[in-house]
């Protein structure tokens, strides 16, 4: 993590260290977060003047924003928190952050519950679901046709290396889904008795592809072949501003030991991991990128709270919410 930012409170300190290190994760719940520290960060302010308390707070901003690069969730949290920065005092410019804040969490959760009933109408009773990873926002399509008293079963890929499939399983069990977990590697295999899969985005493009937990734009390929329809539930917090402007979304490349231990690597390169040259070039690489994109034409729906999109057809809601700019976060 980087020197903290002078006038950042703790907390915030906290929460960036929490989201990088995905104690924190999924894209709406990383934005809720930033959007949170930020209330956080001008109730606790000890900015004295109207300056101080706006540098400190687009330096918060700045310390959420560094540390994860590919939900453009948490971007497009802190810009709409700090757009709603408003006053001539301190006192003023606090109470503005906070209710900004406040609205925006609540916006967020709403939209998650509206999204899910839209999704929810492409479920019919009795389907199977193929999840990839944790989405909330594609659980929330799940919660909704459950409600209605449909019967939903589940086959969820336990998403390697981190296994946030776990995750989804649990959440799935609680609502009394039948699930079967199952190898990345064995999705193929089971397409044949999926009727959907149902993913969520960390970003989605001007163009339409989704960015998504790596490991989907495979999963979508093969869904494709098997004439089984592909599902992204995100919503519109997840649409990415810049790529109207041609600019691509970073993709994370997380950590190697989250693939390999010191102890595996040290296995597969012949030394114990006591050996001082281990240290050294051995020749062994393992790249870890945590996202992938799906192209448009893998993909059959986009739901979002404004409604069920064609991928094509995303960059028209984009423009109509975000216009052309694309400013970073704190130049606002
Ligand atoms: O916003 P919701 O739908 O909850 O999650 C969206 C996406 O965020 C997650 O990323 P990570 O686990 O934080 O790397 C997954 O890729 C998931 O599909």
């Amino acid at each position: 993590m980087a020197d903290a930012e002078p006038g950042v409170v703790p907390a915030v300190e906290a929460t960036a260290d929490d989201i990088a290190t995905m104690e924190i994760r999924g894209a709406a719940t990383i934005a809720d977060a930033a959007a949170a520290a930020l209330a956080t960060q001008a109730d606790r302010s000890g900015a004295e003047s109207p300056a101080a308390f706006r540098r400190h707070l687009r330096a918060a901003a700045r310390t959420l924003y560094e540390t994860r690069p590919t939900a453009v969730s948490l971007p497009n949290a802190l810009r709409y928190v700090l757009r709603g920065m408003d006053g001539e005092t301190v006192a003023d410019l606090r109470a503005s952050t906070i209710a900004r804040a406040e609205t925006f969490r609540r916006d967020l959760e709403r939209a998650q519950e509206t999204l899910g009933e839209i999704g929810a109408n492409r479920l019919r009773d009795g389907d199977v679901v193929m999840t990839h990873c944790h989405s909330t926002d594609a659980l929330a399509c799940i919660d909704v046709a459950l409600e209605s008293g449909k019967a939903i079963e589940a086959i969820v890929k336990e998403t390697r290396p981190r296994k946030q499939g776990h995750i989804t399983a649990r959440q799935l069990r609680e609502w009394g889904v039948p699930v079967t977990v199952i190898v990345d590697n064995a999705a193929r295999r089971y397409l044949d008795r999926v009727d959907h899969v149902l993913v969520g985005a960390d970003s989605i493009a001007a163009d339409g592809s989704v960015i998504n937990k790596v490991g989907t734009s495979g999963l979508a390929v093969n869904a494709r072949e098997r004439g089984v329809p592909v599902m992204v539930a995100a919503q519109t917090i997840k649409l990415h501003p810049d790529t109207m402007t041609g600019h691509t979304v970073e993709i994370e490349l997380r950590d190697e030991r989250e693939v390999l231990s010191d102890e595996e690597r040290a296995t597969i390169i012949g030394k114990g991991d006591e050996d001082e040259s281990a240290a050294e070039d051995d020749g062994l690489t393992v790249d870890n990128p945590a996202f992938d994109v799906t192209p448009a034409r893998y993909v059959d729906a986009i739901v979002t709270e404004r409604g069920q999109f064609p991928p094509e057809s995303i960059v028209t809601l984009m423009r109509e919410l975000f216009g052309e700019t694309t400013d970073e976060p704190w130049t606002v």
